[in-house]
């Protein structure tokens, strides 16, 4: 057996191996050590390998799922080995095979899967294009089928990684990618990616002479990956990937790119602490069903660019609203009766991937089946309410599926199937006579057991005798022992037990011979007609996957229209321009979690491309910017805003610096990191971008921090044209817009009563005339000694006119200044700098007790000239 083993052990390579043995998956050697580590398992010994004892450790098969599931989150991979010969007729130990791979990407079974998220695998490769690295990059989603591949810039693919957010990564064994934790790395050898073996797998799985079908001519790194990632993915199944039906090409340009900070900013579907509520998407998410939710999820991290994909969304949620909410009559509303029907859906498109991979459960064919019949329901339903919209006419096409899946699922499957199909009952009654016969035989028998033993009870006058069965020794005659001496010649002994004999009779033995060998032919003949049923099933998997889809998508459009419509959202204006105009505009998510949210109104065109948002601590900066960003986002997924009116021109990133933490893990600063994303930015962003950009050069000094962040400010406005919301506490930054009309200013109001601070969180047109940063610190609670003191400090400060340094560091730039020439304010400062130390210095080497009056004076009129 050992040997039988090692051989398996060597095929699953570096994947802990679970060996099928009886009721137990079991592992040996370093496998149990490890095995036994991660799951906190009791690691045992069996027989000895060169007089050493094997470790061995095991987990029970009925409990395989949640075991896997822990080791899955863990990132290992598991082979599972399963025995599949007969154990009565093989000589030696019983055949065995590794059926299947588990693996992070890769997981089908419902048990294993998150209802609300997708688990995707990727597979990247690197190469060099006309002397410039590409990253060709291959993602599957293998429960629902859906098989993409793109090419970034090397620079671009950790932001193409986080958009795609794999579950695990399959990369070449030399090629070195940092994604960071939450992501397994599955290295695999180089030789998988080489093109032409990649093509190969491609063309045999799509069975097509030429991949330019599918749109991959001019993508070679990513037809490598996509090959690789194929062939990787189909060890792992025991079937073949039939559901993969098609590879799409995922075009760069046709989502707003996200970077992964921006992801985290903005809190889409994760907060930045972790949580996973309260998010965009868990506010959003109003979906009956997993496939709706997860399609929600998607869509809210790819927004889109294309103003028409948009609209068609924004369109149908439309029509959603045009019905009336409550009928006059009190009938419920069209909206409600669709989102009630969509509730009673299973999730349709992991059991058509399981159809397809043929891991199907019983109990899902039930819940398909009575799915099914839903169908033409809701198809009705969305025609007669809704005027079949033409996206909608689309859906209620792809819903519309053959009759005869359900019809076949009516009939073949029991109401109540069993969990399992190796259990039996799971075909229906009616479907198949020969089962119904075998079936007959196999339970008729009680009457037959019931008679016997009055039979034999009478023949041998034991009163207490027992006709019973068990699963080790089948069925006996069970008589006490003081009565044992009354047994009749023809009763055989089965077994001894302490207070009793068991015997059989010849008539018994030919009667369980019968019984059992109907039992497991009807086991049997029900595993053939499920196996057929699948076959049949595997030809309509497509058009499942096609139905669930569509459902998916009715379902994140109406629960989008739900929150629309319960929360007075509106349809935004989507335009070419590079624009972003928004009346009364909320947060989306913050104005949940307060009583009374202050809307504001925000306008930036190429005219005016940058606000100057300053005002207190605490006065909603931050929200302010967040919300204008959401919005857009909200806008460009199709979904309706929240606001009073919007109109949302073209957008192609977004991007955000807001308060970043140290990055102590990577070894970065605070400052290290916020100047890392303010490069980023000013390298990537364009007239179309939008930019956020929080308090920048807070990390630094006074003085660095608000050079850098005046430079900053200005090289936005003057060379990257973006749209940027630039909030500071740098009251200096306040004078950019007499420069550079381009930017305004605008500030957060605050006003002081005679119980402290009070935030209005109303955005103003100007900038903030002060910080009030003393208030707000009263108001966090420090001693109002030390706020005494710091109102003493700050008025002295500004008796002596600070911070003047910083004021003179911009001194207003000499004419013939234009907010093009990005660097002349910067040389200004600069030069500014430099007059300022150079006075300093010759200050210093004065000793005024050595001067008469009139050289004292002298060297006055001198620095008056020289430092105007
Ligand atoms: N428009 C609004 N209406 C009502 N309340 C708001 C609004 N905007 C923000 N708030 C409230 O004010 C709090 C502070 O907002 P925010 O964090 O945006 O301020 P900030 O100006 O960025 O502060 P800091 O400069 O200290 O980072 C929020 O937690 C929210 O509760």
């Amino acid at each position: 057996m050992m040997q039988q083993y090692h051989r398996l052990k060597a095929e699953a390579g570096s994947h802990l191996l679970f060996y099928r043995m009886g009721d137990f998956y079991e592992m040996f050697y370093g496998d149990a050590e490890r095995g036994a580590r991660l799951l906190n398992l009791t690691l045992t010994k069996r027989g000895t390998s060169n007089g050493a004892p094997i470790p061995m450790a095991g987990v029970p098969f009925h409990a395989m799922e949640g075991y896997l599931a822990r080791l899955v989150a863990q990132g290992v991979s598991v082979a599972i080995c399963e025995q599949i010969g007969d154990p009565a007729a093989s000589k030696g130990p019983v055949e065995r095979k590794i059926v299947r791979i588990v693996t992070p990407g890769t997981l089908t079974d419902e048990a294993l899967l998150p209802a609300k998220a997708d688990r995707m695998i990727a597979a990247v490769w690197i190469a060099k294009v006309n002397k410039t690295e590409r990253a060709g990059l291959a993602w599957m989603n293998l429960a629902n089928g859906e098989f993409k591949v793109g090419e970034c810039t090397r620079d671009m693919l950790d932001t193409e990684l986080h958009r795609i957010a794999p579950a695990e990564l399959v990369c070449a064994e030399s090629v070195r990618i940092d994604v960071g934790s939450g992501i397994a790395i599955s290295a695999i050898p180089d030789w998988h990616f080489e093109a032409d073996g990649a093509r190969d797998v491609l063309q045999r799985h799509f069975a097509v002479d030429s991949l330019s079908s599918f749109g991959l001519s001019d993508l070679p790194t990513a037809s490598c990956a996509a090959g690789a990632l194929l062939r990787y993915v189909s060890r792992t199944q025991s079937q073949s990937l039939s559901h993969i039906q098609a590879i799409r090409v995922d075009q760069s340009g046709e989502y707003v790119v996200l970077d992964p900070v921006t992801r985290k900013n903005l809190e889409i579907t994760e907060t930045i602490s972790g949580e996973s509520s309260p998010t965009l998407f868990s506010t959003l998410d109003h979906c009956e069903t997993p496939m709706g939710s997860r399609l929600l999820r998607r869509w809210l991290h790819n927004p889109l660019r294309d103003n028409d994909a948009a609209l068609a969304r924004q369109q149908v949620i439309s029509v959603f609203l045009s019905a009336p909410r409550q009928d006059r009559l009190g009938a419920e509303a069209p909206l409600s009766s669709l989102r009630q029907m969509l509730d009673r859906y299973p999730d349709l498109e992991r059991i058509a991937t399981r159809i397809a991979l043929r891991s199907v459960r019983p109990r899902e064919l039930a819940s398909l089946r009575d799915a099914l019949a839903l169908l033409p329901a809701v198809a009705e339903h969305l025609k007669l309410c809704f005027n079949a919209e033409p996206t909608l006419r689309s859906y209620i096409h792809r819903i519309d599926i053959d009759s005869a899946i359900a019809d076949l699922l009516h009939q073949a499957v029991d109401a109540e199937p069993a969990l399992m199909i190796r259990e039996g009952g799971v075909i229906a009654p009616g479907y198949d006579e020969e089962l119904d016969t075998l079936r007959r035989l196999a339970s008729d028998s009680g009457e037959f057991l019931l008679e016997l033993e009055t039979r034999e009870r009478e023949r041998t006058g034991i009163s207490n005798l027992r006709v019973e069965f068990n699963r080790v020794h089948g069925f006996y005659i069970e008589v006490s022992r003081g009565q044992s001496d009354k047994v009749p010649a023809d009763y055989r002994r089965r077994q001894t037990l302490k207070s009793a004999e068991r015997y059989i009779t010849p008539e018994l033995k030919s009667w369980e011979d019968k019984v059992l060998s109907a039992k497991d032919r009807s086991l049997s003949r029900e595993k053939w007609l499920f196996e057929n049923l699948l076959d049949e099933l595997m030809v309509h998997a497509p058009a499942l996957s096609e139905c669930a889809s569509a459902l998916a998508e009715v379902d994140a459009l109406a629960a989008l229209a739900e929150h629309a419509a319960l929360n007075d959202w509106i349809a935004p204006e989507l335009t070419q321009n590079n624009e972003i105009m928004i009346e009364a505009g909320r947060h989306p998510v913050v104005e949940h979690s307060i009583e009374r949210f202050t809307p504001n109104d925000c306008e930036l065109g190429p005219q005016r491309r940058m606000l100057l948002i300053t005002g207190p601590n605490m006065g909603g900066k931050s929200t302010y910017m967040r919300q204008i960003a959401l919005i857009a986002l909200l806008a460009r997924t199709g979904s309706f805003v929240p606001a009073t009116t919007a109109r949302i021109g073209q957008i192609d990133r977004i991007f955000t610096r807001i308060g970043a933490a140290d990055d102590l893990a990577g070894g970065r600063s605070t400052f290290m990191m916020e100047m890392t994303e303010a490069a980023a930015i000013l390298a990537g962003s364009t007239p179309q971008s939008l930019v956020l950009m929080d308090e920048i050069g807070r990390g630094t000094s006074t003085y660095d921090g608000l050079a850098l962040a005046w430079s900053i400010a200005h090289r936005l406005l003057s060379h990257n044209q973006a749209l940027t919301l630039f909030a500071t506490h740098y009251f200096e930054i306040t004078r950019l817009p007499s420069e550079a009309p381009a930017a305004a200013n605008v500030h957060l109001a605050a006003a002081e009563s005679s119980s402290g601070i009070v935030f209005l969180h109303e955005v103003q047109a100007g900038p903030a005339s002060r910080s009030y940063g003393i208030q707000v610190a009263q108001r966090a609670g420090i001693p109002a000694a030390v706020i005494r003191h710091a109102s003493r400090e700050l008025s002295r400060l500004e008796a002596q006119g600070a911070p003047t340094p910083q004021l003179d560091l911009f001194s207003a730039p000499s004419d013939g200044d234009d907010e093009l020439q990005d660097d002349l304010p910067l040389a200004s400062a600069d030069a500014a700098l430099r007059a300022h130390s150079a006075l300093q210095s010759e200050l210093a080497a004065i000793d005024p007790d050595q001067l008469t009056p009139r050289e004292a004076l002298d060297i006055l009129y001198r620095l008056r000239k020289d430092y105007p």
